[in-house]
Formats: structure tokens, sequence, C-alpha cells
């Protein structure tokens, strides 16, 4: 993957320190078919970045059309008629508001619960035509969850855990928390002040879309156009950019994977930075356990390390102290038991 900058962090968007660099994702291709070659590729992108992109998924290229193109057809409504289907509450639509605590960023978006009935409830406020658009949903989520379900058992298979359906298992669970969200990132251009009359003249500086954060589940599916803006946070606060791929999708660990896997897998910072002037389009399935699910490291993340990293706890305590806070606090943090480091 080309990097064409790499922007110093935490300094706020705007006073940032720009580096010319490089980086390069996995690439997991899919069709490869050698299944332990696949598995530990995808175990060391997990273990070093928390990202990876896969390519020929086996998502057919209709679903991920239709669902693009119904995505489109909502965010291209009327902004009256697209607050029918708000506030985001946290399922509906939002503009600019992001959770509950006071969280911005230059993006609107539809935040929609997987099960079938509340999509087809939802989809009466969304579109002018529910059933198309329910239909488009509930393909792309049937689709997207296989893969989901695909590369966490290589993961299982790569990590050595004996009964390797254990992590996709808790995302095919009739009552799974998985959701799926929709983001338009609306072109912002930049702006360019007089630097004679104003101090705090710049430029090369693109707004946040959506702030950086980590995803609190088990693992995130995102799928874009190919308009850039998806950004990185590795070595202390680098800002690495991934280019997009309309074709591959980029995949990363959530916080309750790195719980699983004691610390070994890495749920990393990222954020969605706006495009100066096209639109960036974007579709994230976040695959999550039920709300009762205990999750607790893994018997073999142990064997070294001797002691688990973090109290147990559901993915429902998780997910509400998720809600409790800000986009970008470590939440798992919450959980680290006193005294014990991350490798
Ligand atoms: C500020 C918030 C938005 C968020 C819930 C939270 O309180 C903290 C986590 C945020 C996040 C990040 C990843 C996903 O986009 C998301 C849907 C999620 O599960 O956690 C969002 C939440 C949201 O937008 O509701
Ligand atoms: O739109 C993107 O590229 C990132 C979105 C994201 O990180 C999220 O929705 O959690
Ligand atoms: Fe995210």
């Amino acid at each position: 993957m080309a990097v064409d900058m790499v922007v110093a962090s935490p300094t706020p968007i705007g006073s940032e320190k720009i580096i010319e660099g490089a980086i390069e994702l996995p690439v997991v291709d899919l069709s490869l078919g050698e299944r332990s070659e696949m598995s530990n590729l995808i175990v060391r992108a997990c273990e070093k970045y928390g990202f990876f992109k896969v390519i020929n998924h086996g998502v057919c290229e209709e679903i991920i059309a239709k669902m693009e193109e119904e995505s489109l057809r909502f965010f291209a409504k009327p902004i009256t008629e697209k607050q029918l289907a708000g506030p985001a509450n946290p399922f509906g639509y939002g503009c600019k508001n992001i959770g509950f605590n006071g969280d911005t960023g230059e993006v609107e978006y539809l935040l929609l619960n997987t099960h079938p009935l509340s999509i087809s409830q939802r989809s009466k406020t969304i579109s002018n035509d529910p059933s198309k658009f329910s239909s488009a949903v509930s393909g792309y989520i049937e689709a997207v969850r296989e893969l989901a379900c695909e590369l966490l058992d290589l993961m299982a298979e790569g990590l050595g855990v004996p009964d390797t359906s254990l992590f996709s298992r808790l995302i095919t669970d009739a009552d799974s928390d998985s959701i799926l969200r929709l983001n338009h990132y609306p072109p912002m251009p930049i702006l360019c002040k007089d630097k004679d009359t104003s101090p705090s003249y710049n430029t090369n500086t693109n707004r946040v879309g959506f702030g950086e954060h980590s995803d609190p589940q088990i693992l995130t599916l995102l799928r874009s156009n190919d308009v850039g803006g998806l950004q990185i946070s590795l070595n202390n606060g680098v800002w690495f950019p991934v280019s997009p791929d309309p074709t591959a999708f980029c995949v990363n660990v959530g916080d309750v994977l790195q719980a699983m896997t004691n610390g070994r897998f890495l749920s990393v910072r990222h954020r969605a930075l706006t495009n100066s002037c096209e639109s960036r389009m974007s579709m994230a399935f976040f695959a999550a356990p039920p709300l009762n699910t205990r999750i607790t490291a893994l018997p073999q993340m142990l064997s070294g390390v001797g002691t688990s990293l973090y109290r147990p706890f559901t993915w429902g305590d998780y997910k509400k102290a998720a809600y409790s806070l800000r986009l970008g606090d470590t939440r798992l943090d919450l959980f680290r038991k006193q005294g014990e480091e991350l490798a």
C-alpha cells in the first residue's frame, strides 16, 4: 500500500508535521487456497498492524454494488428527509454528532442493527423503496458475515486454537450484536487563509471526518469507494494513510479480539479524514458477540505470559463502558489488571 503522507499525532489537525513516508499493509489473497499460508499471514498482520487487506474475498460484486447504490441514494436525499431516519440513538441517521458524549466530525452516517427484523423496520424511514433497501442490506450483511467467519477461522487456525470455529461461532449466534455502519464524508475544501493576515495560515490540512478511536468489537470489515481518508496510528502515534481499494476489504482487529488474544493481536487506533474535493463513502461491518458473552483470554494465549492482562467482562459490560466514554478514549484500559503490561 502506497502512503503519500504521514502525520504526527496527537498534534491537533492543522498544526501537524507532515512527513513523506510509505507503508505496505499485508494483503491476504483468499483465492490462494493454501490455508496455512493465509492464516500465518493474517496472524502476523494482526500482531504487527492490527490491520490487513483482503482481496479475492468472495463477496460478489453485485451485492457490494447494490449496497453502495442504496447508500448513495440515501445520502443524496435532502437533509430533512434523511432526518426522518434519525437521530442515531445509537441506530438511525446521524450527522456530525458521534455517540452521546459530545464527539463530532465531518461525517453523516447510518448505523444499523444487523437483525433482519430490525433492518426491515428501519428501512421504512430510510428509503422510498424499503424492501429494496432492506434486501440490499440483508444481502450485504450475510455476505460480509460469511467473510468475517472465514477470516476468524483462519485466525484461530494460525493461533493454534484447537476449536477453530470458536471466534466465528460468536458472530453467527442468533443473538450476535453485530452492526453495520454506512459513512459519508462530504468533500471539505481545504481553507487556505491569507498568511499575511492570519496567524493560523496553513495548507495541506484535511478536516477530521471520524476522529481517532479503536473499534470495540471483535473484527471490523471496511469497504470504501476509491476516495482515501482512512489513516491508522502506528509507531507511537504516527499516522499512516491507507490507500483506498474498492475491490478489497480493509480488516481490523477490535478491542474484544485484543482481549481474547491477551494482547497478542492489536486493536489499533484509526481515523478518517475528509477529502478536499471528493466524497468518501465507506461501509463498516462490526462483528460482535451476543451481549452476555463472557470475554476472557483464551488458554492458548496464556502460555509464556502466565496471566491474563484483562479482567473478564461481558460484551454487554464493555459496550456500556464504550458508550459512556468519548470516541478517543482507550476503553480497554478500564479492564486492564493493575500492573499487567502489553508485551
Ligand atoms: C463516541 C462513541 C461513538 C461510538 C460509541 C462511543 O461512545 C465510543 C465508541 C464509538 C464506536 C467506534 C466504532 C464504531 O463506529 C461504533 C459504531 C462503535 O461500536 O463504537 C462507534 C460508536 C457510535 O458511533 O455509536
Ligand atoms: O470511514 C472510514 O474509513 C473509517 C470509519 C470507522 O473507523 C468507523 O466507522 O468506525
Ligand atoms: Fe473504526
